[in-house]
């Protein structure tokens, strides 16, 4: 039973896929702080967090089984992902669900602090009817600058174009067509400060962006700009804008995050013209609904060995490439399984050999699944798509890839050869119908067997009687054979046999097999 834990409130009704997964319990602890987490996280397969509780190295150090910390939301800055990546821990997060909350927060928060609406509103609700000191400005016609043109950024553009503002961008990472799609016009970080009337923040917290709007930045500012923070704390070095709203040289400021939080005191809650909001971006029914959803799915698919998609510690693979690539995983890491249990002894090198279409594409990630196949017949669930180049680094087991993009017979065909000092062997195989993993070579004879289950290899000399023995010795332990295969290069030559059964073989049934006469040896597989 796989133990998962969940803090911060995350929405119960998005994880129905964990809480009524049959393997997996969960338990929620809304509010933990890092010493009442160290104490239990060691008993925890998986964590799932909001943006609160705080994922620190030491915690991680007192979790034995962890293979996961989801985060139902963007921003991983509360994870400490180099030490949970050294731990060969999964960090996955569930980007898009939350970016329409964020991006109608931001434009909330803009309205807000052009039309003075919450001010406007306290002063009313106490008694007083005060009409004068709330002249507001108009949207139309203004500057929007955006820092970060990437998910949220890009809906927030949407929506100001919209209102008739006019859209600027700086993100040096997107490509111009994005932005021309999206009709912005990119500029330097100078110019849009220079230029804009609003400054509105969506990027990441990183060593890069902290303290990016700094006293400096403020300087460059056009007087009366309004700039709003709907990202993360830190990017705007706090002081340096109490300063700039107090000299009147920022018109005001509209901030949902804080440099530390929870923050219930603070020298700009003091001025009239900041409006703020306690990290609300993110809290809509929908979005927590769909970044919980997403991020069960992702917790579920690592706890049963799959393939995470949002992992942030995973190396990054063009969004174009995956739906080309992810298909091949499994199929990657039954042939790393399969070729590493037929070698006996330490495994020296992996050799992976990519023909066909497939040859075409990145396939580093395919390479990662090999070797977490061939990792697993020693380490079994404790290896993953995070740790596994390393472990192979660590153990010696040096990794080579070729690729030829002509392939004669298959349209992809994937080949992965172990070497270990007692010889070596080469498992071959290709998908069917484009998602059905099949092994069609093993050592060049040819097989077509569907790598799921229990599986008995028998290299064996081809002689007439040999299969009916080896199968009444099984049937005699009542061990149903699912399906066999048998390939030989020529008649009465080596060959091999491949018996799928329902239940792993005795010992001693293998025994009395390997003494059948021309049975060569015998291999019990778990694929
Ligand atoms: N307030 C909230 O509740 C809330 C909700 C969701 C997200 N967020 C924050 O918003 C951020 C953005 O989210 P997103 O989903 O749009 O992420 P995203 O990855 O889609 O976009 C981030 C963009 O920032 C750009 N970028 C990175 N470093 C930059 C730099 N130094 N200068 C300029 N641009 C840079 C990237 O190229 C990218 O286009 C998240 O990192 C998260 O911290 C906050
Ligand atoms: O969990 C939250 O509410 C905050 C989420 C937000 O900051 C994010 O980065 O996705």
């Amino acid at each position: 039973m796989y133990r998962v834990l969940v803090t911060d409130g995350v929405s119960p009704e998005g994880l129905k896929a964990l809480t009524e997964a049959p393997d997996v319990e969960v338990d929620f602890r809304p509010t933990l702080n890092e010493e009442e987490l160290k104490e239990i996280i060691g008993e925890y397969d998986a964590l799932i967090v909001r943006s609160a509780t705080k994922v620190t190295a030491a915690v991680l150090e007192k979790a034995r089984r962890l293979k996961i910390i989801g985060r139902a939301g963007v921003g991983v800055d509360n994870i400490d992902v180099k030490a949970a990546t050294a731990k060969g821990i999964i960090v996955a997060n569930a980007p898009g669900g939350n970016t329409v909350a964020a991006a109608e927060h931001t434009i909330g928060l803009m309205l807000s602090l052009a039309r003075n609406i919450p001010e406007a509103c306290a002063r009313t609700k106490s008694g007083v009817w005060d009409r004068k000191s709330f002249m507001g400005v108009e949207l139309r016609g203004k500057v929007l600058g955006i820092i970060g043109l990437g998910r949220i950024g890009s809906e927030v553009a949407k929506r100001a174009q919209a209102m008739e503002m006019k859209i600027i961008a700086y993100d040096p990472y997107i490509p111009e067509e994005r932005a021309r799609d999206l009709r912005v016009k990119l500029v330097p970080l100078d110019t849009l400060l220079q230029e804009a009337d609003f400054i509105t923040i969506h990027i990441p917290l990183s060593k890069e962006t902290y303290h990016l709007i700094d006293r400096e930045a403020f300087v460059k500012m056009k007087p009366g700009v309004r700039l709003i923070n709907c990202a993360r704390g830190g990017i705007v070095d706090e002081e340096a804008l109490y300063e700039a709203l107090k000299e009147g040289k920022v018109a005001g400021a509209a901030l949902d995050v804080f440099e530390k939080e929870p923050v219930t005191s603070h020298p700009l809650f003091s001025l009239p013209n900041v409006v703020v909001t306690p990290h609300l971006g993110a809290s809509t029914v929908e979005a927590q609904l769909a970044v919980a959803e997403v991020i069960a799915q992702e917790v579920l698919t690592a706890l049963r060995g799959g393939f995470v998609r949002h992992a942030v510690n995973l190396p990054y693979l063009r969004p174009e490439v995956l739906p080309v690539v992810g298909p091949f995983l499994p199929l990657a890491e039954k042939l790393g399984l399969f070729a590493a249990q037929l070698v006996s002894g330490r495994i020296n090198q992996v050799e992976v050999n990519y023909s066909g279409e497939i040859a075409r594409y990145d396939t580093s990630l395919l390479n990662t699944a090999v070797l977490k196949g061939v990792l697993s017949v020693a380490l079994q669930d404790t290896i993953n798509y995070v740790n596994a180049p390393e472990v192979a680094k660590q153990r010696g087991i040096k990794v080579k890839e070729t690729k030829q993009e002509r392939e004669e017979e298959y349209v992809n065909l994937i080949s992965v050869k172990v070497e270990a000092p007692e010889g070596e062997h080469t498992v071959a195989g290709t998908l069917v119908r484009g998602k059905e993993p099949r092994v069609v070579e093993i050592d060049g004879y040819r097989v077509d067997a569907v790598p799921e289950g229990y599986v008995l290899f028998i290299p064996h000399l081809d002689r007439p009687r040999i299969i009916g023995r080896i199968g009444t010795l099984i049937g005699a332990h009542d061990i149903n054979i699912a399906a066999m295969q048998v390939g030989r290069k020529e008649i009465g030559g080596k060959a091999i046999m491949l018996l799928s059964v329902d239940s792993p073989v005795p010992e001693e049934t293998l025994r009395e097999i390997a003494k059948v006469e021309n049975v060569l040896d015998v291999k019990m597989l778990y694929l």
